[in-house]
């Protein structure tokens, strides 16, 4: 996508990690805010896809790199960070943007299922966030988070535990913007709507267009019209924005439970 949005040059001399940067929505939001001129830092489990996503950046003269590291193992969180400062003397902004699910009924999720969910989405946050503000803080730098989300509506069935995450995840976002403020780290959340990924194989199709054919904006979003919200947080208009949560979602967080995908 070539952005016409933004200012050129918005973001030159800034740095970003962005967890899940590889794929999807994340490597969306590694080409924009590349574009507009930060270093993009990938961060995933999966080498080969990031160092693809690397490749593809650096032909899009993006300046770009690329960590493998698992967020739900805090020791690797940690190493991350070492690595961070001790290449590039930190970064400027993170965004936790890996995560996901399996879709099933409550009913039918144990409790490890449910702690993986939990792990992946809530702690891996939160060891990234905890670790990125130590590096920050230590430095005397400042800083921003944007979380990823999921539109949380009424009630997510089909995915107790990734709701019920991803409501930590918004209440911690408060919390981190509240106790953070004073060392000059703001803190928000992207909820996304159904937003068109490699992320969506596993759920049903009919469902999928169901449900975007009830929005207001009855279509499915782009991976780019999240990436235009976290450069719009991470520039100078999001300034004075902190512990909020964006709804990019075509409307979606207007229906209710009941329009929901049951797993
Ligand atoms: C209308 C559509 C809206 C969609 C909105 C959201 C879209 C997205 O989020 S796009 C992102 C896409 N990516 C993903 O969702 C990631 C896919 N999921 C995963 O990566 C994994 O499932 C995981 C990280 C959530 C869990 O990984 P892991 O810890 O490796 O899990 P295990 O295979 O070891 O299983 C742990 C535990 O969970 C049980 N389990 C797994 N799948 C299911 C299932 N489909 N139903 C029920 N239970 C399941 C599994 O059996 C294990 O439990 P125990 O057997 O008790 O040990
Ligand atoms: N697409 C959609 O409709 C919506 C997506 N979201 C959320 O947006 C985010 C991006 O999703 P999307 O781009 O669609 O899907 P993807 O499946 O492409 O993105 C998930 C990314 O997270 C990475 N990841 C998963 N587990 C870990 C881990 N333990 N450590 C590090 N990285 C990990 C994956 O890479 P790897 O497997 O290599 O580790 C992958 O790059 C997710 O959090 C998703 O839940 C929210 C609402 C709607």
């Amino acid at each position: 996508m070539k952005q016409e949005i933004f200012a050129p040059g918005l973001l030159t001399g800034k740095s970003v990690l962005i967890t899940g940067g590889g794929t999807g929505i994340g490597l969306a939001m590694a080409q924009l805010l590349g574009e507009l001129g930060a270093h993009v830092i990938l961060v995933a489990r999966t080498a080969e896809t990031l160092e693809e996503a690397v490749t593809k950046l650096h032909t899009e003269h993006i300046s770009a790199d690329c960590i493998p590291v698992n967020i739900r193992e805090e020791q690797e969180v940690t190493e991350l960070f070492d690595t961070v400062s001790a290449k590039w003397g930190g970064c400027d902004f993170l965004i936790n943007n890996a995560g996901g699910q399996f879709t099933a009924q409550a009913l039918n999720i144990s409790a490890n299922g449910f702690r993986s969910v939990v792990d992946l989405n809530l702690q891996g946050t939160w060891q990234m966030s905890s670790a990125f503000a130590r590096m920050l803080i230590e430095k005397g730098r400042v800083g921003r988070i944007i979380n990823i989300v999921l539109c949380l509506q009424s009630g997510v069935p089909g995915m107790v535990h990734a709701g019920a995450a991803r409501a930590g995840v918004m209440n911690m976002t408060k919390t981190l913007a509240y106790e953070w403020g004073e060392h000059g780290i703001l803190v928000n959340a992207i909820a996304p709507g159904t937003i068109a990924t490699s992320g969506l194989k596993q759920y049903n199709t009919d469902q999928i267009q169901k449900g975007v054919s009830r929005l207001p904006v009855s279509r499915i979003g782009r991976a780019d019209e999240i990436a235009m919200a976290a450069a719009y947080l991470l520039s100078p208009a999001g300034s004075y924005i902190t512990g909020t949560t964006l709804e990019v979602d075509g409307g979606e967080h207007l229906l209710g439970a009941s329009d929901q995908i049951k797993g």
